[in-house]
Formats: structure tokens, sequence, C-alpha cells
């Protein structure tokens, strides 16, 4: 079969990671008899510096009429004095909201390789699995309002939470059917404590949990849960929550993996292409170096491979190679041990590749 990726690098690492996925999908490709056709745009910041706006009307059309959308990361200290409609960032939310790329599937798996890379202790972490299903076309990042202006007592700010009772239903739905599949187990996480948006949010998630009797739904608070989530990471299984809180409370899911390195994400719609990416930024600490971990973004083109192109064999594949090459030891600098070898970003990309490669060897042997 043939299918069309469009890439979108972006700035900081996303050139070095996607890079690393691009040659992962055509080793899928050799592998599998697919043919990747991969078409390259512009987003955030160097699409800023060429085109003059963070999300040109190009890479929307590009992204609109391809199989599957791959991202590297946006961003960076170069564009921190732009306006709002300058920045990088604003280009991803704005290809999220034109997508409708409503539901964010971002898995925090522990490897049993990996037990030590993490500083929280292995009895804690060993055998953790969660899934964070994070809303991210509605809330804080895009309600309106949103305005600094002059007040009575100097500047004053406002940034809008707004979210209607269909938006909150539809990812509440997405998040049952996806625990259904999995432990059957969902935690509502929310500030209903505080909050009105959050009152609505739990409420339409008891009436929701009516449609699904098989599936345990409870309700966490956010600070408590981002607690839990490095206390007791293993009582998770399936996690929904709200745009801000999923965003917080992935990167700090990551540090049960031992790193940001290592957390994939889907973005998907109730039809168009999903868009696969890192849950990390740009990283511009270490931009440009070879240095920094590919794996969360090629675990993403596993995501791709499954939701997207509904190739179960080969994301199963590419997850087995990213587990295989864990286990024989290969580690970038931020999942390592002190003292402990370290391979470089391609060195790292090259390896999963083999292990795709070498696996079809064996089997057609
Ligand atoms: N999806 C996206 O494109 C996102 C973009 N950003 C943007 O990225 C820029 C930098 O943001 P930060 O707050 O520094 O967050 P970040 O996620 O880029 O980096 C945080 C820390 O994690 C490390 N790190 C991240 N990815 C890594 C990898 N693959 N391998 C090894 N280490 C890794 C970085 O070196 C840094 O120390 C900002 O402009 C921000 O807005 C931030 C988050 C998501
Ligand atoms: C860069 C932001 C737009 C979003 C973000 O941090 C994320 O999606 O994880
Ligand atoms: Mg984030």
């Amino acid at each position: 079969m043939s299918y069309k990726i469009t890439v979108l690098p972006g700035d900081g690492i996303g050139p070095e990671i996607t890079k690393e996925a691009v040659k992962l999908l055509d080793a899928v490709g050799e592998t599998y008899g697919h043919n990747f056709e991969f078409q390259y745009a512009d987003i955030g910041g160097v699409a800023v510096d060429k085109q003059g706006t963070p999300l040109p009307e190009q890479t929307v059309q590009h992204c609109e009429s391809c199989d599957a959308i791959l991202l590297g990361a946006v961003g960076g200290p170069k564009w921190d004095d732009e306006t709002p409609d300058r920045k990088p960032e604003t280009g991803l939310l704005g290809i999220r909201k034109q997508l409708n790329l409503f539901a964010n599937l971002r898995p925090a798996i522990v490897y049993d390789s990996l037990l030590d890379a993490s500083s929280l202790k292995r009895d804690v972490l060993d055998g953790a699995d969660l899934l964070i299903v994070r809303e991210l076309t509605g809330g804080l990042y895009f309600g309106k309002p949103r305005e600094r202006r002059e007040g009575e007592h100097g500047l004053e700010v406002i940034d809008t939470l707004h979210y209607t009772e269909a938006e909150i239903e539809r990812i509440i739905r997405k998040a049952f059917d996806l625990a259904r599949l999995r432990n059957k187990q969902l935690t509502s996480v929310d500030k209903a404590n505080v909050l009105e948006n959050s009152r609505l949010w739990r409420e339409v998630a008891n009436r929701v949990a009516a449609d699904y009797p098989d599936v345990e739904l409870s309700h966490m608070l956010v600070d408590n849960a981002a607690m839990q989530l490095v206390n007791d990471p293993k009582q998770f299984d399936t996690i929904v929550t709200e745009n801000m809180f999923g965003d917080i409370l992935s990167d700090i899911a990551s540090m049960i993996t031992g790193s940001l390195g290592m957390l994939p994400s889907a973005s998907l719609s109730a039809d168009g292409p999903g868009l696969y990416e890192p849950v990390h930024g740009s990283a511009p600490d270490i931009a440009g170096q070879n240095i920094a971990n590919p794996l969360a973004t090629l675990a993403s083109c596993a995501m791709l491979l499954r939701y997207s192109l509904h190739l179960k064999e080969e994301a199963d594949a590419v997850e087995e190679a990213i587990l295989k090459t864990l286990r024989e030891g290969y580690r970038t600098g931020d999942i390592a041990a002190i003292g402990e070898a370290t391979v470089s970003t391609s060195e790292m990309g090259d390896i999963v590749c083999q292990q795709i490669l070498s696996a079809s060897i064996k089997q057609s042997q």
C-alpha cells in the first residue's frame, strides 16, 4: 500500500528527531512492502522566519490531504519576543484546532529495562502503564477573550477557560472507549472543588458513565493527581482531563518512564488524519548536538501506524523494536545511568531501524 505522510520537523531538536522517524517508517515500508511518501512543510518558528506566519496555508493544505502527520516540535528562545500571532506555539495550536484534533492520547509506559532511569523507587514503577487522554482543542489555550489591557490599577490580563458540554462529552466518550480496551478503569481529573468548568466536566462524566457499565469511573482533583502520579502510578489505567491539566500531568507522568524523551502522543479527530508528535518540546538547550532521545518520536510512529494507517502488525513491530533496543542496553544521555555508555540520536534511530529490518530477515528465513 502507499501512504502519504506530512512531515512537520519544526524547531530545535524537531528536525533531528523527525529525521529518525522518517528513517524508521522507511524501514517499516521496506520490511512490510509499503510505500511511504513524505511531504515536508513548515510550522512554528521556522515558518515564521521563512514565511512570516507560524502556520502557512500550504502547510494546512498538506495536512488536510494526507493520511497522517508527523510533527517534531516548535518554539525556542529565538521567538520569545514575537507577537502572539507570530509565536511558533500558535502554529501548533492552530493546526490542532483546524484539523479538530480534540483527543490527545499520551501513554506513559515504564519499560522494565529503564527502571533505574527514573529517580523514583523501582517497586513504585515496576509495571506502571497508563494512558492520559487530554482534551486538545478547548479550554484555556483557546478561550476568548484573551487580552492584555490597561486597567484601573495598571495592566491586567485575561485568559478564558471555556468548554461546551458537547466538547466535554466527546472527549469523555473517547476516554471511556479507550479505557474499555485497556483495564476498564477511568480516572477523570478536574478541579471541581473550585472551577465551574470542572463541575460540568464531572456531571458529564457521571452521565456518560451510565453507557459504560463495564468501566469503573472515579474522580480525582488535579493537585492530588499530580502527586499520585509520582507516588503510586500503578493505581492509574486511563486518565481523562481537560487541555491544560493534561499538558502538565503528562510531563509529570514522563518522570515515571525515566525521561520526557520517552513519551509519544497521538492527536486524533473524529475522522480526518491524525497528528503524531513527542510530548516534549523543542529542547533548545540540546538542539543541534545529535544527543536528543528520538524514542518518543519513534514510539509516536507506532501510534501513527496503529491509529491512522491501521497497520497493527507494523505498529507492534516498532514497539517491539524499541523494547528490544532498550533491553539490549542502548541509551541516549537522558535515560543513561551515571557512567553508562550512550548513543547519539542518529545511532539510536539506526539501531531501532536495524531491529525492524533484522526481525524481517529472521521471519523470511
Ligand atoms: N509540542 C511542542 O512543540 C512543544 C513545544 N514546546 C516549546 O519548546 C520550547 C522549549 O520548552 P521547554 O520548556 O524547554 O520544554 P522541552 O520539553 O523542550 O524541554 C524540557 C527539558 O527536557 C529535555 N528534553 C526534551 N526533549 C528531550 C529529548 N527528546 N531528549 C532528551 N532530552 C529532552 C530538554 O533538553 C529540557 O531540558 C518552548 O518554546 C516551548 O514552548 C514545549 C512543549 C511542547
Ligand atoms: C507548546 C504548547 C502549544 C503545547 C504543549 O506544551 C503540549 O502540547 O505539550
Ligand atoms: Mg506540554
